[in-house]
């Protein structure tokens, strides 16, 4: 049995009137991948977003249900949420480094979050950057700009930048639907070396990456969750029709 890393409970999103994720309760194991998949609209990104409380940014967003990471109902006014991204790292669709050095991109968390100690920060660039299979490519150009960087290499840096803060979970919009097949696969096997240690929820567009990189997924349908199981049984013997019906490109 594996530890659960999070759990959401009756969760649902609203924006405005609209109801965009309805009521969904799901569980996320320790060390492993849960992909999110579904249709454009289906409420994938709104659901993820809600995970580390980014919705809060949007204005006219509003959550209901809950949200356990251990004992704590991340879901309560009273959450951190600066500690709670630190727990709960993100990579969006496209690379987003920031303006700065390779080596300022990844200090720039730890720093914030304290460390002051330049051995320790490089340490923790070091790490990071190794776990993030891109230390061969930068280690001699530290100090240069991370926007000189390939699109697949900034991503990996963006993976890079969030591991530096020690997350536990990894939320993961599209992080390869910018990228060139070959950086594609690159990041693919990063998520697989990844999940030796943290908790990946990934939102796919591509069924072929969702069978290839995770253990679990979830299939969203108009904000419901419709189905639940492990990869390998829901992309050859699914549940439910809809979920057959869109894994086979009947719809979506
Ligand atoms: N900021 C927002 N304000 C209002 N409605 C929104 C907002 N973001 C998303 N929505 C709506 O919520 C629903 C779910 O959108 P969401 O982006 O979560 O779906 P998705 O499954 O991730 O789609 P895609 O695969 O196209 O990214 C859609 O109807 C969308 O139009």
């Amino acid at each position: 049995m594996q530890n659960i890393e999070l759990y959401t409970k009756d969760l649902s999103v609203y924006y405005g009137e609209k109801q965009a994720v309805k009521n969904i309760s799901l569980d996320f194991a320790s060390r492993s991948v849960t992909a999110l998949i579904g249709p454009s609209g289906c409420g994938k990104s709104t659901f993820l977003r809600s995970l580390n409380r980014m919705n809060d940014l949007i204005s006219g967003a509003r959550i209901t249900g809950e949200i356990w990471i251990g004992e704590d109902n991340i879901n309560n006014p009273k959450t951190d949420v600066v500690l709670l991204r630190q727990k709960i790292g993100m990579v969006w669709q496209r690379p987003n480094p920031f303006h700065k050095s390779i080596y300022e991109n990844i200090a720039f968390g730890p720093r914030y979050h304290g460390i002051r100690d330049k051995k320790k920060l490089d340490q923790i660039v070091e790490e990071s950057l190794k776990k993030a299979a891109l230390w061969e490519e930068t280690k001699n150009r530290l100090n240069t700009s991370a926007l000189a960087l390939s699109g697949g290499q900034q991503q990996r840096l963006c993976i890079a930048r969030s591991i530096a803060v020690n997350p536990s979970i990894i939320l993961m919009d599209e992080p390869a639907s910018a990228l060139d097949p070959i950086s594609t696969s690159k990041v693919e096997e990063l998520i697989a070396d990844l999940k030796q240690e943290f908790c990946i929820i990934i939102v796919t567009h591509n069924m072929q990456q969702a069978a290839r990189v995770s253990d679990r997924t979830a299939f969203f349908l108009m904000g419901e969750l419709v189905e639940f199981d492990d990869t390998s049984k829901m992309f050859t013997n699914p549940s439910e029709k809809r979920t057959d019906d869109y894994i086979s490109g009947r719809f979506g």
